[in-house]
């Protein structure tokens, strides 16, 4: 799968009361490929009926689904997985998950990371926080320059992260970034059709790079 676009990540209280899988159904009809599952909560049973339904969405429309921190539930659904530093072994992950899956590595603001991270075998590697973020609010600040450099030094697909807006986001891909990873500016919205629209003018920003 071509690591491009917009990636949308699920989160457990704006997508509360039901909204989880309308709003990611309207998400995938507005053109995302590429859906995080993340869920910070231990209710680990519903973690699996979530993340199983969210793969049978993803499959209806061909995207690909990582979860987020949780290796295990990964090889369980044979899906990809995004990890943090604190997360556990990127080499782990792509010995257990295989040649094939999407493994993402979190690498902050840190270029020594992403080349370690591409050393392990990550698909691509993911810096931010850009902006303020309310989903995140602690994460590490990276910049622009940051983005810059490791286009030029590293030969994997980057993700930028954090506080993503339509209005943000054409700066960061001009930086480098070939998927802008968003939770609030995409799942914000008062219902379903919005997301949908929101999604779509997200896949735009694509076209013309
Ligand atoms: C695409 C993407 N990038 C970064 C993160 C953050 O991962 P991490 O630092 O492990 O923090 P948590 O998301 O686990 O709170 C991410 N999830 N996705
Ligand atoms: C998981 C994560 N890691 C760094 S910022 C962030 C949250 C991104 O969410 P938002 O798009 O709402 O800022
Ligand atoms: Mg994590």
């Amino acid at each position: 799968m071509k690591l491009r676009g917009l990636y949308a990540i699920t989160d457990s209280q704006l997508l509360a009361d039901g909204r989880l899988l309308p709003y990611v159904e309207a998400a995938l009809r507005g053109g995302v490929r590429l859906l995080q599952y993340r869920d910070k909560s231990d209710d680990d049973a519903r973690r699996l009926r979530e993340a199983q339904a969210l793969l049978e969405l993803c499959t209806q429309y061909g995207a690909s689904l990582l979860i987020n921190d949780d290796l295990e539930l990964a090889a369980r659904l044979g899906v990809g997985v995004h990890l943090g530093l604190a997360d556990g072994s990127l080499s782990a992950a792509r010995a257990l998950l295989g040649p094939q899956a999407i493994i993402g590595a979190s690498c902050y603001a840190s270029l020594p990371l992403a080349e370690q991270a591409r050393a392990e075998g990550a698909s691509y590697a993911a810096f931010g926080r850009f902006f303020e973020s309310h989903t995140k609010p602690g994460a590490p600040a990276a910049t622009h320059e940051l983005l810059e450099q490791a286009r030029a030094r590293l030969k994997l697909p980057l993700v930028a992260i954090g506080g993503i807006t339509q209005e943000r986001a054409p700066a960061l891909i001009a930086s480098g970034a070939s998927l802008v990873a968003v939770v609030h500016a995409l799942f914000s919205a008062e219902d379903a059709d919005e997301v949908e629209q929101r999604a779509q003018a997200f896949g735009q920003l694509f076209a013309h790079h």
